[in-house]
């Protein structure tokens, strides 16, 4: 029996768990209607907070902000933006006190943001969109437009996380805009290139309990040569200086490949070690290099695959940080864009991911042109995408010459596989832990506060239907259970943890997710979920839709 489609006819929120294996076997629910374009749509900020009206129960406990990322505007003037990572960054925040809430956001005066208003058209080459010379200037200052080069975009509508007492909206380039969390206004970009060794930063850093933040980026050095900088920036300071001014790269890793080092998007911490994966989704450098003296190229035009290299794993120890360049772990190739967690068990990594089979990169699927499309289209055009899957790889440290052949991994719990082959090298097999044909579980969290690094056993995630998310996902890594939360005509996002005060359960807490449901009188609402069951306990509706938001973080 099909369990999904058995309980998506009638009621309407729906409820399901899943025994391992017996997962919706890939069919997903249906979106005729095409409610999930709304998502995608331009918005106009708030000059104040909106009151809530309140469905249900929120717990008494739950007091701070919600704060999200996202693109709000996809087009200036008659310019439109291309990709799904284009739109200028937007600032969203539930506010919750006293089992009142509120709902607030601005767009982050990035000079992207700035520039394009003053000037009503596209003035920032965005990820996918390119701009074009003011049609006004005369042919000289075009000309010399050109060759000042092209500026890196500052559109932060990626994440936002802690520096010290700061907040940061970040994308993944060098730029990240610092924000009042409590009013939103902008309050000044900064260069990360004046601090660091890097040409940017992931949006994803790793926070310790004391505000210390790890992070990854790219780094272009002299001559060309290239590595993966991992940095470290301090928890506030004593003194009230910047911690950033005594941020510094730890450690360096390799990059496979000259001249195109793999974009890089999350990475993994442990106790002890860093995890880096490298993707075959290579950023050609002299492309990009290149790139930006051709009229109409973008950050997109830059990206290739790397048919032959599979992917590899590379390993760092934190304290003191050293690059173990004797461990090469390699594995077949896939994409990969989250982390949901790594851990160290009985002298083994392991690591768990959202991967995208292949070497065939996922962002050429984000196009809003193929998002926006109605739903047939949109399936029809994710048909052709990489698959997701979460796996679990494990790594081990303790390698033995004498052990050729054999499988490496000796912890009880997990099918993965390693072996040592000839040539040193270490070949990974993953366990499966969630699978269904174009069903991906994205976008995962965990108790990040009492799990991060350590062994667990709860993942949340964003359930995406041929890339539409439209669930709400639980799942048991150990055991491979899934529970779901649903409800027709419903478009959420990433569902953050936020742990009851006290608990000594890893999912006693809530989820808290921002819900689109386009038709409704009130469309837009903060979802707040009980993290054990995925049962509803309060909703939050405003009267406006709130456009599509990637990540965030709660401040309590
Ligand atoms: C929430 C629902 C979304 C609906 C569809 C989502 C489908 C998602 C499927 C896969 C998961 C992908 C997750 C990615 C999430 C994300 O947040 O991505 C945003 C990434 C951005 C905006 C990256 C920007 C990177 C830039 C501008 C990099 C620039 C650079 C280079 C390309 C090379 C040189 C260095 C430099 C300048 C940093
Ligand atoms: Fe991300």
């Amino acid at each position: 029996m099909e369990p999904m489609a058995m309980r998506l006819k009638g009621a309407e929120t729906k409820l399901a768990c899943f025994a391992p294996g017996k997962t919706r076997g890939g069919r997903g629910v249906e979106h005729p209607a095409a409610g999930y374009k709304k998502i995608f749509e331009t918005v106009e900020e708030l000059n104040e907070p909106i009151p809530a009206e309140i469905k249900g129960v929120i717990p008494s406990w739950l007091g701070g902000s919600l704060l999200r990322m996202g693109p709000g505007l996809f087009e200036v003037g008659d310019e439109p933006f291309h990709h799904l990572f284009d739109g200028q960054a937007m600032i969203h925040k539930f506010d919750l006190k006293d089992g009142q809430v509120t709902y607030y956001r601005k767009f982050v005066k990035t000079d992207a943001y700035v520039r394009a208003m003053t000037e009503n058209r596209i003035v920032i080459t965005e990820f996918g969109t390119a701009a074009y010379p003011d049609p006004c200037k005369n042919i000289f200052s075009r000309f010399f437009t050109y060759f000042r080069g092209i500026e890196v975009t500052d559109n932060c509508m990626v994440n936002i996380y802690p520096v010290g007492e700061d907040f940061y909206a970040v994308t993944e380039t060098n730029f990240i805009t610092k924000v009042d969390p409590d009013s939103l206004e902008t309050l000044k970009r900064v260069d990360l290139c004046k601090y660091l060794s890097v040409n940017g930063l992931t949006a994803h850093p790793h926070i310790e309990a004391d505000g210390t933040v790890y992070n990854i980026g790219n780094c272009f050095g002299k001559n060309l040569s290239l590595a993966y900088n991992i940095v470290k920036i301090p928890p506030a300071q004593k003194d009230g200086s910047d911690p950033l001014e005594k941020s510094q790269v730890v450690v360096q890793l390799p990059s496979s490949e000259r001249l195109k080092p793999s974009y890089v998007h999350s990475f993994g911490m442990t106790d002890n070690h860093f995890v880096f994966v490298e993707q075959p989704v290579k950023i050609n450098l002299l492309k990009f290099l290149s790139a930006w003296s051709v009229r109409g190229a973008t950050y997109m035009d830059c990206f290739e695959s790397n048919e032959s290299m599979g992917t590899w794993f590379h390993l760092a120890t934190k304290d003191p940080a050293e690059y173990l360049s004797s461990h090469k772990f390699r594995t077949s190739a896939f994409n990969i864009f989250h982390h949901i967690n790594a851990y160290e068990d009985e002298g083994f990594i392991v690591v768990d991911l959202c991967t995208w089979k292949g070497h065939d990169f996922v962002y050429d699927y984000l196009y809003l042109a193929n998002i926006k499309q109605e739903w047939e289209e949109v399936k029809k055009a994710a048909m052709r995408a990489p698959q997701p899957e979460v796996r679990r790889y494990v790594l081990p440290l303790d390698i033995h010459k004498e052990e050729q052949g054999k499988n490496l991994v000796s912890l009880p719990y997990t099918t993965a596989t390693a072996v040592l082959n000839s040539d040193g090298t270490i070949w990974l097999e993953p366990e499966v832990l969630f699978s269904g044909p174009r069903q991906a579980f994205e976008f995962p969290q965990i108790n990040y506060s009492l799990c991060s690094g350590k062994k667990y056993s709860f993942a949340y995630g964003l359930g995406l239907n041929h890339f539409i998310p439209d669930r709400i996902v639980k799942l048991n890594v150990q055991t491979k259970e899934t529970l779901m939360w649903q409800e027709e005509d419903c478009y959420p996002s990433e569902p953050l943890f936020v742990p009851t005060p006290g608990a000594t359960e890893e999912d006693d807490g809530v989820l808290l997710s921002i819900v689109v449901k386009p038709g409704a009188e009130r469309p837009g609402f903060l979802l707040v979920l009980d993290a054990v069951k995925l049962t509803e306990l309060a909703r939050a509706e405003v009267n406006i839709i709130i456009p599509v938001t990637l990540h965030g973080l709660y401040k309590p």
